[in-house]
């Protein structure tokens, strides 16, 4: 594992205690929204071996468990020990039929699982993360069965400056300071740079299609704030 790698597992390990709270207050309970869209997207249905890509504390695998039903089966994989374990510790819809939940402590760039083996995978908010995102994807395609899709939720720089400057502004001016109540300064003030390198999203349409995955489609949401790569095997 690279220098960087491990920085930023620390960083996850470090914020694992309040990141459910703060992404609800952060993004006024809208990445609930982002997040449904995502796993619909990912095409999950019952039966389903479901992926869940860099899981943190496991919004999108426990979504994933509820389209893929009892008969269906779900892995959240994520390199932060912390974070697996609050997604460990979440409590299951009672009513509702879902998967079984394995939550495997693994690096994205080196999955342990054979070729060909998911019917569809999920990565929130995990791609702008990875230190070698072609690397990333080829590791995600390796494993997805051919016809399989994944959908790759993530912050967007926006094209339009009005709203390119909303962004800066929420990201600095509000972000950073909630994050400070919480003697996070430092975590939540590296979403902002590790934005700036992020590919935007013709640029992931480009690298997945490089990866081998025969069809990649970009949708911008909330503004293009947000974005949604669709990817299919
Ligand atoms: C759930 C969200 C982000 C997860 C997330 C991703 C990271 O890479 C981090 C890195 C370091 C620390 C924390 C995180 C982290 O929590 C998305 C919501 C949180 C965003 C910070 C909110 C950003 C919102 C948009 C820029 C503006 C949306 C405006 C709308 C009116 C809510
Ligand atoms: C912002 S969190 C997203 C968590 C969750 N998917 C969500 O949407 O709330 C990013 C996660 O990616 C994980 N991560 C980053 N790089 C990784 C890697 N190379 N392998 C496994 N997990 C990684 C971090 O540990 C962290 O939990």
């Amino acid at each position: 594992m690279t220098n960087n790698s491990e920085k930023i597992k620390t960083i996850f390990n470090r914020i694992a205690p309040v990141y459910n709270q703060m992404n609800d207050w952060l993004s006024l309970g809208q990445h609930r929204v982002w997040k449904q869209m995502a796993v619909k997207w990912s095409n999950a249905s019952p039966g389903n071996t479901c992926l869940d890509l860099c899981c943190g504390s496991g919004d999108l695998a426990l979504l994933l468990s509820q389209q893929a039903g009892p008969s269906g089966s779900v892995f959240g994989v994520d390199f932060s020990q912390e974070q697996l374990a609050v997604a460990g510790r979440r409590d299951r819809p009672f009513l509702t039929p879902s998967s079984p939940i394995s939550w495997v402590e693994a690096d994205a760039l080196d999955l342990p699982f054979p070729d060909n083996y998911f019917d569809c995978a999920t990565m929130g908010y995990g791609l702008r993360n990875v230190t070698d995102i072609p690397r990333s994807l080829q590791e995600l395609h390796r494993v997805l069965k051919p016809g399989a899709k994944a959908a790759i939720l993530d912050l967007h720089r926006p094209n339009n400056s009005l709203m390119l400057s909303f962004q800066q502004f929420y990201l600095e001016s509000l972000v950073v300071p909630i994050a400070q109540q919480f003697g996070m300064t430092q975590e939540y003030a590296y979403i902002n740079p590790s934005l700036a390198k992020f590919p935007i999203g013709p640029e992931q349409v480009a690298i997945a299609l490089q990866a081998g995955f025969t069809t990649a489609t970009h949708y911008p949401i909330a503004g293009a704030m947000m974005g949604v790569l669709v990817i299919s095997h």
